[in-house]
């Protein structure tokens, strides 16, 4: 619904300011709840954010880690994004938070999204800190343009959870937290960097079909304001 933007000189300060806002975050959800949790995306983006956050001084054992999607690829991938969250976020102070991870060594996606959404289910809701990402084509998460479950996933009636997504974008079939699992995290962030994504952000912020670029559910949707972050 409303939408603030935080702008950083380089993508070096926006990892610092991202991972202050991020503990702070964690650590008011420890403080009021005595557990908090947090979701975050892959790619390419987060890994300066994930160092930086790494070191931070939280009771990180009182923390529950997980991905809002994955690839359905197993953790010894390159295209994991648990092996993106291990070797980045998951050492230093933060080695000792609790992680969940989407994949299952199931025989499909579909079954591996079962035990995600029941192992998950675990997690108190909201999550404290969603950090959402977006690629060039207006996906976040698993919404792709075109995916074969993308009015399910981004349908507000649809339970919270985990579920498969394919699309031709994708690669891999995907695991995705649905959209009602995510738009109202305490802590709702939208991580992007450079000018192109900028130029997506405001086309996507214009008119048209959520399907279209499905970021705009976030955009207009959204239970929690969407703090975007965003260095050139
Ligand atoms: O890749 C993933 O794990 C996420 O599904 C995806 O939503 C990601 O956040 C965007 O594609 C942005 O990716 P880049 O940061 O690589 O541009």
């Amino acid at each position: 619904m409303s939408t603030t933007l935080h702008t950083f000189d380089t993508g070096a300060a926006l990892a610092e300011g991202l991972a202050d806002a991020v503990s702070a975050a964690l650590a008011a959800g420890i403080a009021a709840r005595g557990t908090a949790s947090i979701a975050v995306s892959g790619g390419s983006t987060p890994k300066a954010f994930f160092q930086a956050l790494a070191q931070k001084d939280i009771a990180w054992d009182k923390v529950t880690v997980t991905l809002v999607d994955e690839r359905f690829v197993p953790p010894e991938s390159d295209r994991s994004n648990h092996a993106l969250v291990t070797a980045n976020l998951l050492h230093g102070p933060a080695a000792k938070a609790h992680f969940l991870p989407l994949y299952h060594a199931a025989a499909s996606a579909e079954d591996a999204a079962v035990l995600a959404s029941n192992e998950t289910a675990k997690i108190g809701v909201p999550f404290d800190v969603v950090v959402l990402g977006m690629g060039t084509d207006g996906h976040t998460a698993s919404f792709f343009p075109g995916g074969t479950q993308l009015s399910r996933a981004i349908d507000a009636a649809t339970p919270r959870g985990v579920i498969t997504m394919e699309a031709e974008g994708a690669g891999e079939p995907r695991l995705t937290f649905t959209f009602s699992s995510l738009h109202d995290a305490r802590l709702l962030v939208l991580h992007i960097e450079g000018e192109g994504k900028k130029v997506v952000l405001a086309k996507a912020e214009g008119q048209g079909d959520e399907a279209e670029m499905p970021i705009r559910t976030m955009l207009r949707r959204a239970a929690s304001p969407l703090q975007i972050y965003w260095a050139p």
